[in-house]
C-alpha cells in the first residue's frame, strides 16, 4: 500500500519537519527513517508486549513510545529490547522492560533491517545485535520492519553488503574459512570494534560476528541458511526469511506499507 505524498506530508509536519511547499523536499536518510518508524509506532497500543528493535532506525521507534508513554497517550507497556544499547535507551525513556523468559510470546516488533528483497525477507545484523533480535523477533505475532528506501534490494546478499554471521570465539578463524568454502569466491572478515585498535567486535553475547561478503547471490535462502547453520561454532546468521510480517519503507516519494 503506497501512501501518497499528501498523508507523508503530514507525518512530516508531525514530526516538526516543513512539509513542502512545492515538490517533495529532498529528506535526509536519517528522516525518513524517523518518518518510517513513527507509522510504525502507530500500530501501538496500550497493554502491548513490544520487542524493542536495535538501530538508528529503531532508535527513533523506541523515543517515539517513550514520548507517547510521557505524554500518557500510551499505557501499560512491556518492552523487550533486542541490545544492551536498546536496554539502555529503553531505562533512560522510562519504558519499563522485562525479556523473553517472563513474555515468551510478543505482541508486536519494531526494528529495523540492513537488506529487504521483495519477499520480505531480511539482513540484519549490522549493528552486531542479530541473535538476540532474532529470538525477539522470532517469538512476536507481528513484526514491523523499518527501513529507508535504500536497504531494498532484488536479491539478498546482493548488495555487495555483508551478510553477518555470530560465531563462537573459540578458533574463530576455523569457522570464518568453513564459512568461505560454503560460498565459492567470498570473503570472510572479522568485524572489529570501532575505536580503531583493530581487535575484534564482542557481542551482548560475547560472541564475534564475521561478515561474510558474497560474490554472487545465494539462490535458495533456505538452503544457504541451513547450510550455515550447521556449521559447528556459528551461533547465528543475519537472514531473516519469513519473519517479517510488515515492512514500512519511507521514500522521497512517501512512505510504503508493504504486508505479507
Ligand atoms: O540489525 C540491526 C542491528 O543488529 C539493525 O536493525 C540494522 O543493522 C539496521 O540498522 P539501521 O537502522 O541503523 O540502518
Amino acid at each position: 500500500m503506497a501512501i501518497a505524498w499528501s498523508e507523508t506530508a503530514a507525518s512530516m509536519e508531525a514530526l516538526s519537519l516543513s512539509p513542502p511547499m512545492s515538490p517533495p523536499v529532498i529528506l535526509t536518510q536519517d528522516e525518513l527513517k524517523k518518518i518510517a518508524a513513527y507509522k510504525a509506532v502507530e500500530f501501538v497500543e496500550s497493554g502491548m508486549v513490544l520487542g524493542l528493535g536495535t538501530g538508528s532506525t529503531a532508535k527513533h521507534a523506541v523515543d517515539r513510545i517513550g514520548e507517547l508513554l510521557r505524554q500518557g497517550k500510551l499505557s501499560n507497556i512491556v518492552g523487550i529490547p533486542t541490545s544492551k544499547k536498546t536496554q539502555e535507551q529503553a531505562v533512560s525513556l522510562g519504558i519499563p522492560l522485562s525479556d523473553l523468559d517472563n513474555y515468551p510470546t510478543i505482541d508486536l516488533a519494531i526494528d529495523g533491517a540492513d537488506e529487504v528483497d521483495p519477499h520480505l525477507n531480511l539482513v540484519k545484523g549490522r549493528g552486531g545485535s542479530l541473535l538476540r533480535e532474532k529470538m525477539v523477533e522470532g517469538a512476536c505475532k507481528k513484526f514491523v520492519c523499518i527501513v529507508d528506501e535504500s536497504k531494498l534490494v532484488k536479491h539478498l546478499g546482493g548488495s555487495g553488503l555483508a551478510l553477518p554471521v555470530e560465531i563462537v570465539p573459540f578458533c574463530w578463524k576455523f569457522t570464518a574459512n568453513k564459512l568461505q568454502k560454503l560460498f565459492q569466491g567470498s570473503d570472510c572478515v572479522a568485524k572489529l570494534r570501532n575505536d580503531g585498535e583493530g581487535k575484534p567486535f564482542v557481542t551482548d553475547n560475547g560472541n564475534y560476528i564475521v561478515d561474510l561478503y558474497l560474490k554472487k547471490e545465494m539462490g535458495d535462502l533456505q538452503v544457504a541458511s541451513d547450510a550455515i547453520l550447521r556449521i559447528a561454532g556459528v551461533v547465528e546468521h543475519g537472514m531473516f526469511l519469513d519473519m517479517a510480517t510488515t515492512v514500512i519503507v519511507a521514500g522521497e516519494l512517501g512512505i510504503t506499507i508493504k504486508d505479507k
